[in-house]
């Protein structure tokens, strides 16, 4: 297949892939609209507290805060109405790479507000409720973006099930997961109990339901559903601070990249392997359609190729070593932009007549150079082909 077709066929299987995502998605949400309304309305009367979203352009991590300190930031009604809003409103952040959820000061969440549980204790309105926030909570973990589950203090009941709607749970040394639920005569209803057997299995998550157990960073860790503990005094910029650290590590790099990374992650996650074999082609072909047609795009598959194709183009000469590679560092893509300090980014761009590019860019360039030639070839094969005359 020449380059022009095999640009096209992707093209054509991104586009299905994009469709079919926003299908999925869809379907989340015209569930919430068409049979919520009645539950809305019963929701929205049960006011206080409030949502907060705070989305940080500079680092495209926004910070998602359960705020309801009076009531160990249980969720109101018309919280879990916002709640809703804000994922919605991060749905649509084209800009965004990973979104924290956190308790405001000092306390993750104690799950459902009591007041609002006792008033709506019919079984009618409780399976509403709990269909809205499983709607919601499926949003928020289907998100494009790498969410992170920040638990300080406790983490009860709904509060437990929020954390495993996070891609990632991290833990302060002060910090408690329970699923309070048996206590109260409930199992819990936010769907935090199909994904904690996901996270778990099925075994430990029997445990931790059945008996309430209380897991603390350790356990928390030995089971696997604590992705990290961190250890800091408990002030609040403190944690979220180290929490943005450790996020670094996996948002490195442009938006649509770490976007796509999820996209593939969540279809392998949710879909039949078929189906999340045909979207993880569809998003791979619209990575390689940017790819081609933005320098920038281009380097985070380059660094495989080059050391992966090096030998086998052969018309190439092979990609030579820096001085500075000789001796270690920088390595090849330490010049990409997004590995640079802000400062040297700049200062990078604006000498781009090309006496500091690395290795790793150097092959770009040859790579690019490849596909123009083999663009060019193919054109002009077709053009003097024999069917041609
Ligand atoms: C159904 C299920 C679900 O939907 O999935 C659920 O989540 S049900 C909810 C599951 N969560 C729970 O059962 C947690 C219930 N709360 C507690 O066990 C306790 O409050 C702790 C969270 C352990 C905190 O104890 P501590 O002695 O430190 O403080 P405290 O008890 O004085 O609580 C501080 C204030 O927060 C309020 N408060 C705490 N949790 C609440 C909740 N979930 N709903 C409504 N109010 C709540 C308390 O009533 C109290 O208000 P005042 O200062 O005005 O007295």
């Amino acid at each position: 297949m020449s380059v022009c077709g095999a640009a096209r066929c992707c093209w054509i299987q991104s586009r299905s892939a994009v469709r079919r995502i926003l299908q999925q998605n869809r379907t989340v949400c015209s569930h919430t609209n068409g049979s919520a309304e009645s539950i809305r309305k019963k929701l929205q009367a049960f006011s206080g507290g409030s949502i907060d979203l705070q989305k940080q352009q500079d680092s495209g991590i926004a910070v998602l805060t359960v705020n309801n300190p009076a009531r160990m930031n249980a969720f109101s009604g018309s919280m879990m109405l916002e709640l809703e809003q804000r994922v919605c409103e991060l749905e649509t952040w084209t800009e965004g790479k990973a979104v924290i959820v956190q308790g405001a000061a000092g306390t993750f969440c104690s799950g459902s507000d009591l007041n609002a549980v006792r008033a709506i204790a019919n079984p009618h309105d409780g399976m509403k409720m709990c269909e809205f926030m499983q709607n919601t909570l499926t949003r928020l973990l289907r998100l494009p973006l790498i969410s992170v589950a920040l638990v300080e203090g406790r983490a009860l009941g709904g509060g437990a099930e929020l954390t495993t709607a996070c891609d990632f749970r991290l833990m302060m040394s002060d910090g408690v997961i329970q699923f309070v639920h048996k206590y109260m005569g409930l199992v819990p209803g936010w769907g935090g109990a199909a994904r904690l057997v996901r996270i778990v299995g099925s075994q430990t998550a029997l445990k931790l339901l059945s008996g309430a157990k209380k897991v603390d960073p350790d356990f928390g860790k030995q089971i696997g559903l604590v992705d990290e503990v961190l250890h800091c005094s408990s002030s609040e910029e403190n944690a979220l601070a180290h929490a943005e650290q450790w996020l670094t590590q996996f948002i490195k790099g442009p938006a649509p990249v770490i976007q796509a990374v999820k996209k593939v992650v969540v279809s392998g996650r949710e879909l039949p392997l078929g189906e999340a074999l045909q979207t993880e082609r569809s998003v791979f072909g619209t990575r390689v359609n940017v790819a081609l047609t933005g320098p920038w795009e281009l380097p985070a598959a380059h660094t495989v190729m080059a050391a992966g194709r090096r030998d086998k183009l052969r018309d190439l000469p092979p990609v030579e070593q820096s001085s500075s590679e000789r001796s270690g560092s920088p390595s090849p893509g330490d010049t990409l932009p997004w590995n640079l300090p802000k400062h040297q980014r700049v200062k990078r761009s604006k000498s781009a007549s090309g006496d500091v590019l690395d290795p790793a860019e150097r092959a770009v360039i040859r790579i690019a150079g490849l596909l123009s030639y083999l663009l060019i070839r193919s054109r002009t094969r077709s053009f003097f082909s024999p069917a041609d005359g």
